[in-house]
């Protein structure tokens, strides 16, 4: 990656746009439109749009898939569960890249990473499936170096890093000691020849050091620019995010 060049982004944001569908849901009305928000999300500066076709459509439904798919300018990462329907769904929708991630019906939000190592052989399979469709595979997994192998071994070009439990880390010392198992693991999946993303729960104040691994590729966020744009509005949180991880990857620190 060239700091050379102003144009080539020192790190991609993946806007997930799950939670504007939330909200459109909560009234059974047709805005927000998670459609205009990807749009404009592109326009405003996000490398990729990523959004979670749940099993229990809480937020995202196949017609928004269908209907985005094809008015992306970048690229779409469908989040998707290790289930026939949904990699069957994925295979004719043709996502650039599929992430591969756990679901329970009754979790709030995904509450751990893909245990690969213990479903081995669905998850190479569907990695198999996807990969004939010509779609790029990602595991969201735990910072865990037996997940990080069996991710590798399963046929995965991409990990994305679940970060829930360092964006949820209470004290100085819990922050830091999970921040090091982000940092061991990007350098483990790295060193595996993987493509290493990272994402869930970062927010404009604890993503800073998670964008400053110069490893990390990618990371995908939701909830926090959702929640800011209430405020600012929707193309300004995508912005900002996208500075505040620029800096924190450049290493200038704002105040
Ligand atoms: C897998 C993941 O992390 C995203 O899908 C994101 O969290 C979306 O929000 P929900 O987990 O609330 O569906
Ligand atoms: N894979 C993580 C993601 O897409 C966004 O998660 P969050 O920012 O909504 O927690």
């Amino acid at each position: 990656m060239s700091l050379l060049n102003p144009h080539t982004p020192v790190i991609d944001l993946g806007v997930n746009i799950d939670h504007v569908a939330t909200l459109r849901n909560a009234r059974g009305t047709v805005y927000p439109d998670p459609i205009q928000a990807a749009l404009l999300a592109e326009e405003a500066g996000a490398d990729c749009i990523t959004l979670h076709l749940r099993e229990d459509r809480r937020h995202i439904r196949d017609a928004d898939v269908e209907a985005i798919r094809p008015q992306l300018r970048t690229r779409m990462n469908l989040e998707s569960a290790v289930t026939n329907e949904m990699i069957d769904f994925a295979c004719r929708i043709k996502p650039h890249d599929v992430c591969l991630v756990p679901e329970r019906r009754n979790e709030v939000t995904t509450e751990g990473g893909l245990d690969v190592a213990r479903y081995f052989a669905e998850v190479q399979a569907a990695v198999r499936q996807l990969q004939r469709s010509g779609i790029r595979v990602s595991l969201f997994i735990d910072p865990d170096p037996t997940q990080i192998r069996a991710a590798a071994e399963a046929g995965a070009p991409v990990i994305e890093i679940h970060t829930g439990r360092y964006a949820e880390a209470t004290t100085e010392s819990e922050v830091r000691q999970e921040l090091e198992r982000v940092q061991l693991s990007v350098l483990d999946g790295m060193r595996q020849g993987l493509k290493v993303n990272a994402g869930h729960g970062l927010h404009y104040t604890n993503v800073q050091a998670i964008a400053a691994i110069t490893e990390i590729q990618e990371l995908n966020i939701g909830h926090a620019i959702v929640a800011q744009a209430v405020f600012i509005g929707w193309k300004n949180a995508v912005k900002e995010m996208k500075a505040i991880m620029t800096a924190a990857r450049l290493g200038i620190h704002k105040k």
